[in-house]
């Protein structure tokens, strides 16, 4: 099978930086608790949710005790992507988990993951996604009619605005910590940066506009992206829009284009006006004014400094391009011990064309905070940064 080469290892470097990468070698740090408690949790949750046979089995487990207690070794030698890997790995691979940047080894670690369980071996497990239970789980969870049922019922958009944002607290990554779930969204006082009034300016001015959405996670989340999507383009703020999703499972529950399918079927079975989102969406498929893309590169671990040309041409011909959630974001700005105050514009220059993040803070980055919104912060403690609680809406035009 032809399998599609990601890039082949040859990538932009980065550009040199003065701000540290975060790691996960600080026993109170968050990228350790992910190391540490639900990476682990996660391999435990895979392996006795699927009947998976004796060597995949032991596959996991080598994986899971390679993780805690020994250290980072390549792909195997008949994966296609092997060559890439072996290239972006060659300063990490042997040393411990921990010693390797944090968004690095988190994405080598769902690659790995795809390997042990078989997933691109021809045979019983070939191409299953291993998460599949979970996104469905979630899809057909209580609640969900409802809010499809509100969703579509309105015409107003910062309600579709803020339902895009607040579903990316819906990321089952959250099921395999110790904190759980976050709470329900509170109102405004959440969002430690709203700079919507600027999207949406930027929107009505730029008419016509063609409007990119690199998505996050499936389930809640992508059925409220799929339904500002619909808002955008039967308003005329979008005349075409672009999605990208991921190639293949990834961060538990990242879109897949089998998860967009499967909203888009979850729309159609809703009552109201959900039915007719899902007629509407996939009309604009068929006429290539909703456009699907699943990058290599968006499963690859770096930052977005180092795109391939053919992506930053992509995402240069973008009116705005609009980047879901937590790991976009540290995509976007690069997962660095930034401090909060510094500017998201100035961290996000690089990036060709117009730009707007859409998340809720799972992971320490955080950029563009004004100084009085840390002080109010402040009092509350760290958990702001990484429990979901809060979120953001930032904009560089
Ligand atoms: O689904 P999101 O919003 O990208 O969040 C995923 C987040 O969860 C974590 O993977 C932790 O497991 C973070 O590293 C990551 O940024």
């Amino acid at each position: 099978m032809p399998w599609p080469r990601p890039e082949s290892g040859d990538l932009p470097a980065a550009p040199a930086f003065d701000v540290p990468e975060l790691g996960s070698d600080d026993p109170g740090g968050f990228g350790w608790s992910v190391l540490h408690d639900r990476t682990p949790a996660l391999i435990a949750q895979v392996r006795d949710t699927r009947p998976y046979g004796p060597a995949q089995r032991r596959a996991l487990d080598s994986l899971l005790e390679e993780i805690t207690s020994s250290t980072m070794k390549p792909l195997g030698s008949g994966a296609h992507d092997r060559d890439a890997w072996d290239r972006w790995g060659a300063a990490y691979f042997g040393r411990p988990w921990g010693d390797v940047p944090f968004l690095w080894w988190e994405s080598y670690f769902y690659r790995r993951l795809l390997e042990a369980v078989g997933f691109f071996e021809p045979g019983p497990w070939f191409w299953l996604d291993p998460f599949d239970h979970w996104k469905t789980a979630e899809l057909h969870g209580p609640g969900v009619d409802a809010d499809l049922a509100a969703l579509a019922a309105t015409s107003e958009r910062q309600a579709l605005l803020s339902a895009s944002l607040w579903g990316n607290q819906a990321d089952l990554g959250f099921l395999f910590g110790s904190t759980g779930l976050p709470d329900a969204p509170g109102s405004g006082d959440r969002l430690v940066a709203d700079e919507s009034a600027l999207l949406w300016d930027a929107l009505e001015a730029g008419r016509p506009n063609h409007v990119g959405v690199v998505t996050d996670n499936a389930g809640r989340e992508l059925l409220a992206d799929l339904l500002l999507a619909d808002h955008l383009l039967e308003t005329g703020l979008a005349a075409t829009l672009t999605l990208h999703l991921k190639p293949r499972p990834y961060y538990v529950s990242d879109a897949t284009t089998a998860d967009l399918v499967a909203c888009l079927r979850r729309l159609a079975a809703a009552e109201g006006r959900a039915a007719d989102v899902s007629r509407r969406l996939s009309q604009a498929i068929g006429a290539g004014r909703l456009r699907l893309r699943a990058h290599e590169f968006s499963c690859a671990p770096w930052s977005f400094h180092r795109m391939p040309a053919d992506l930053a041409e992509e995402f240069r011909t973008f009116s705005l391009t609009v980047l879901k959630g937590d790991l976009n974001y540290r995509r976007l700005v690069g997962d660095r011990a930034w401090h909060p105050a510094t500017p998201f514009a100035e961290v996000t220059a690089y990036f060709p064309g117009p730009v707007a993040a859409l998340r809720t803070l799972k992971s320490d980055v955080v950029t563009g905070i004004s100084a009085a919104r840390l002080s109010s912060l402040g009092a509350s403690g760290r958990g702001w940064r990484t429990e979901g609680t809060h979120g953001l809406i930032q904009v560089r035009l």
